[in-house]
């Protein structure tokens, strides 16, 4: 278990150059697997998830040369191969679920392990994508640890409607139909910005997709994909991030930002806790109303402020825990819903430790009551890589020596987190514990 020591307390100033997001990043290089031709990545983050993948990619014989520094990926599935009795896809993660159709499109077989739920917000169930794989031809069992899921020839397109736009249930369904025979519509398709990125992938290798962006995507399946080029984008989460920890310090960070067209919901946001941010010729950054973190009462009489997370348009929900770190430091109350996750705000005992007055109303809502006084403290953060950004938050903001511990789940998603944080000034180390 990797533990953060922060000495907080000092403004954070400087500039970042944010990395790419780690959930574009990830359906991108399970896409990789449904082509034959040698592809490149570049902006590849150096984070734990990408190495699992590339890890896995070795073991089934493909060739990946990755540079960190430079950010550079090669990869060639040219003499992969995969045998569902022997080999193990990567657990504790998410994305590992993606690697599935390009297996049954490739080798007519695949694993899915038990354990592919990721972070620990509750309910995170498979059906959705086992209904996808099924819809494609798949006949799937379930064994002891884990499902088989194998496809007597090439998959077949369908039209698919989900109970909900689910991301990564989306990205399945396209990597599913972009070689499948015939033309596949899917209803109520997830639209986040890495959603789209990983489509414009796609349509860099050849699939065929209308709608992209939309909550309707129809999937023209051909023989084979190319391969190709791709850059990513910069990672929104991490301009969120840098953005509130520059707020929540009282600092000035400026952070590169190409895609400002995504943030007016999430400025709207911002600015219920008196911040304010400004886009400039490719950079955001946070200004802060008054010089301290205010909530903006509502209008109507009696009501709280309130902030809903839920699928995109919506403010995604991973950005939930950053805004709530807000809400512990500015005067004034705010409700907290969590739309999409059960099993996502039960954090608030740690809260408490720095002295926050947070309440947790249902397993989808919490309220803080900000602007009271913190002090330092020894906290654990849940498997849950956002939830141990919100409580480094507070401890930044907050003079003297905090500890998050387990904060591991950070390098899941944040290359170079922590160096990217003592240049703009805290200083702040990990350190292994037990
Ligand atoms: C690798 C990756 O890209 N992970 C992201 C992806 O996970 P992932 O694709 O697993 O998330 P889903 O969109 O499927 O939602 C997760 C769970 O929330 C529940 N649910 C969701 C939406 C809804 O309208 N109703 C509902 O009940 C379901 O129990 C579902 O299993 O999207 C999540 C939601 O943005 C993010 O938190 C994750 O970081
Ligand atoms: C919840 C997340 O990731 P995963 O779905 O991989 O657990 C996240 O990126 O915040």
């Amino acid at each position: 278990m990797s533990n953060l020591i922060v000495h907080g307390g000092t403004p954070l100033n400087g500039r970042i150059i944010p990395s790419a997001n780690k959930n574009a990043v990830l359906p991108i290089l399970c896409g990789t697997l449904l082509s034959a031709e040698p592809i490149r990545l570049r902006g590849v983050p150096e984070i734990t998830d990408v190495k699992k993948i590339v890890e896995v990619f070795r073991k089934l014989g493909s060739e990946v040369e990755i540079d960190f520094k430079t950010g550079i990926l090669d990869v060639h599935h040219k003499n992969t191969h995969f045998d569902p009795a022997a080999d193990r896809l990567p657990e504790e993660m998410r994305s590992s679920i993606m690697l599935v159709p390009g297996l049954m499109a490739r080798f007519r077989a695949a694993r899915v392990e038990d354990d592919v739920k990721g972070c620990t917000l509750g309910a995170r169930e498979i059906d959705p994508h086992v209904e996808v794989f099924q819809r494609f031809g798949a006949d799937v069992q379930r064994l002891p640890d884990g499902l088989l899921c194998t496809v007597p020839g090439k998959l077949q397109a369908n039209d698919h409607w989900t109970d909900y736009a689910s991301v990564t249930t989306t990205e399945n369904f396209v990597l599913c139909a972009a070689l499948a025979e015939g033309t596949s519509t899917l209803m109520n398709a997830a639209s986040e910005p890495h959603v789209q990125e990983f489509c414009q992938f796609m349509v860099m290798l050849g699939a065929q997709i209308e709608g992209l962006g939309t909550s309707r995507l129809k999937i023209t399946g051909i023989d084979a994909l190319k391969g190709g080029e791709f850059s990513f984008a910069e990672d929104f989460h991490e301009i969120v991030t840098f953005l509130a920890l520059g707020a929540i310090t009282g600092g000035d960070v400026r952070v590169k930002n190409s895609q400002p067209e995504q943030f007016p919901l999430i400025d709207r946001t911002f600015a219920k806790f008196g911040v304010q941010i400004i886009h400039e010729d490719g950079w955001s950054r946070s200004v802060t109303e008054g010089g301290k973190l205010k909530v903006k009462e509502p209008f109507t009489r009696n009501i709280l402020q309130k902030v809903e997370a839920a699928p995109w348009p919506y403010l995604p929900v991973d950005l939930l825990p950053i805004f709530v770190a807000l809400g512990v430091k500015a005067e004034g109350s705010v409700m907290f819903w969590n739309k999409v996750y059960d099993g996502a705000m039960g954090w608030t005992s740690e809260l408490s430790k720095f002295g926050a007055h947070a309440f947790l109303s249902d397993p989808h809502r919490m309220v803080t009551f900000g602007g009271k006084p913190l002090a330092p403290a020894e906290v654990e953060s849940p498997y849950i890589i956002r939830v141990a950004i919100a409580l480094l938050m507070v401890a930044a903001s907050i003079p003297g020596r905090s500890v998050i511990r387990n904060a591991t789940p950070i390098r899941r998603a944040h290359p170079h987190f922590v160096e990217n944080i003592s240049r703009l000034g805290t200083r702040i180390e990990w350190v292994e514990g037990d």
